[in-house]
């Protein structure tokens, strides 16, 4: 099949494989290029590893310390009429990439709020690895099928108290518009909490613990998002913010458990990054435009793949006690959040207009990024060649 890209809305419908291992594999030789980080994690689960911050997190275990990894995602295999999702083709491709290096990597096709999904992966680290010593929890879903009850959940990207209404950038017609949304209702906020909230990362890390499998020492990590003044209406003080709030109430709870042999848990707050998530989020394209553009200029410009190295690098495994805010949280956040930073961008935003999103802002670089999670735009990958869509490798389906 000859794929091209199409976009609608603010998801790629197509992907290409072959791209998405291009972008795999670029951002393994970054990692690389870094140089072994002797002192970091040697087995590691990721739940939420096969797209965006996860995925940079397998990689940076993988690549950056040659730690064995078990991951978990929830992706679609390709069929001879239609391409997978991204995430399949970059676990295929993570997947031998690790095993060309001789690095153990196994991984889990499945529903990770499931209680079935936690018993197999106990299963397999019991049955290959032992215990684990690293969890990273980067799970991004609008919907949660909880446990016990068999209820599913969705969560809801809205504002509390009051509708919110900004500037937004339309990505299909490449303008700007007024985005309004209506606030939450106290059900939507209460389901947003179950969906992205602490309770299913606590549910994991009480099973892993039970179960023995959690190495003395051995630390978790959650991704959270704070943002700015600019984003903060639609997020952090809306219903997604609830959620991330009630993530770090499971940060304490977790950490204190951990504490007791040696470990530690932390919500660690990360920059705005393009990603399948936040693409979905009125808004976030536009901030994103800027703050790529205004950090580009500075030279502190950084992906997911940067991100990851640097908490991993300097904060969880760098040998000193990591530095904290109020909330115990490691804030990777600290560059975009620098007065400079914000500054330029609120003198961005008071000028941006239909005719000048490309001069103000990095919005051709937001569009570029976009593309490339989904396998487009990537260098030495002809996509005018014919390319299977149907890649196999080594994963565990459940049912
Ligand atoms: N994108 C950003 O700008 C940003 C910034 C800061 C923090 N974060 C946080 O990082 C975390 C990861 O977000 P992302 O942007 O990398 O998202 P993403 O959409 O790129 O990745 C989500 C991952 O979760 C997996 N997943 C989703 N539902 C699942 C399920 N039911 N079972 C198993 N796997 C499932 C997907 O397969 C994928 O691997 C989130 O907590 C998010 O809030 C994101």
């Amino acid at each position: 099949m000859i794929i091209k890209p199409k976009v609608r809305g603010f998801i790629c419908t197509t992907t290409h494989p072959v791209g998405c291992e291009a972008n795999v594999r670029e951002q393994i030789a970054y990692v690389k290029g870094k140089g072994k980080l002797e002192q970091g994690p040697k087995k590691v689960l990721v739940i939420g590893a096969s797209t965006g911050y996860g995925l940079a997190s397998r990689i940076n275990a993988a690549f950056g310390s040659g730690a064995a990894t078990i991951g978990v995602f929830f992706e679609k295999p390709g069929t001879d009429k239609k391409p997978g999702t991204a995430g399949w083709y970059n676990a295929a491709a993570f997947d031998k990439a690790a095993k060309e290096e001789g690095l153990y990597a196994r991984s889990i096709n499945g529903d990770a709020f499931s209680n079935e999904c936690r018993e197999k992966v106990i299963e397999l680290i019991k049955q290959d690895l032992g215990e684990v010593d690293l969890v990273v929890y980067s799970l991004a879903s609008p919907v949660r099928k909880l446990p016990d009850t068999g209820e599913v959940v969705r969560s809801a990207l809205k504002p509390i108290g009051e509708p919110y209404k900004s500037t937004a950038l339309d990505t299909n017609k490449d303008v700007l518009v007024e985005a309004v949304v209506e606030p939450a209702n106290e059900q939507e906020i209460a389901d947003t909490i179950k969906v992205m909230g602490g309770q299913d990362w606590e549910l994991w890390m009480n099973a892993l613990e039970e179960a023995g499998v959690l190495a003395e020492g051995a630390k978790s990590v959650a991704y959270s998002y704070i943002g700015t003044d600019l984003t903060w209406p639609i997020y952090w003080h809306g219903t997604l913010g609830k959620a991330k709030e009630d993530l770090d109430r499971a940060a304490h709870a977790i950490d204190s458990k951990l504490k007791a042999r040696g470990g530690n848990a932390h919500v660690a707050v990360l920059k705005s990054v393009v990603t399948q998530a936040s693409a979905a989020i009125p808004v976030m394209p536009l901030y994103i435009s800027m703050a790529f553009k205004v950090m580009k200029e500075q030279g502190i410009h950084e992906g997911c793949i940067e991100q990851i190295q640097r908490l991993f690098c300097d904060r969880l495994y760098s040998g000193q006690p990591a530095p904290v805010d109020e909330q115990n949280r490691l804030r990777l956040d600290d560059w975009e959040l620098r007065d400079e930073v914000q500054n330029a961008c609120r003198e961005i935003w008071k000028q941006v207009q239909d005719d000048n999103i490309y001069q103000l802002t990095d919005y051709q670089g937001y569009k570029d990024e976009f593309l490339r999670l989904f396998g487009f735009g990537l260098k030495g990958v002809d996509y005018d060649a014919d390319v299977d869509t149907q890649v196999d490798f080594d994963v565990i389906e459940l049912a």
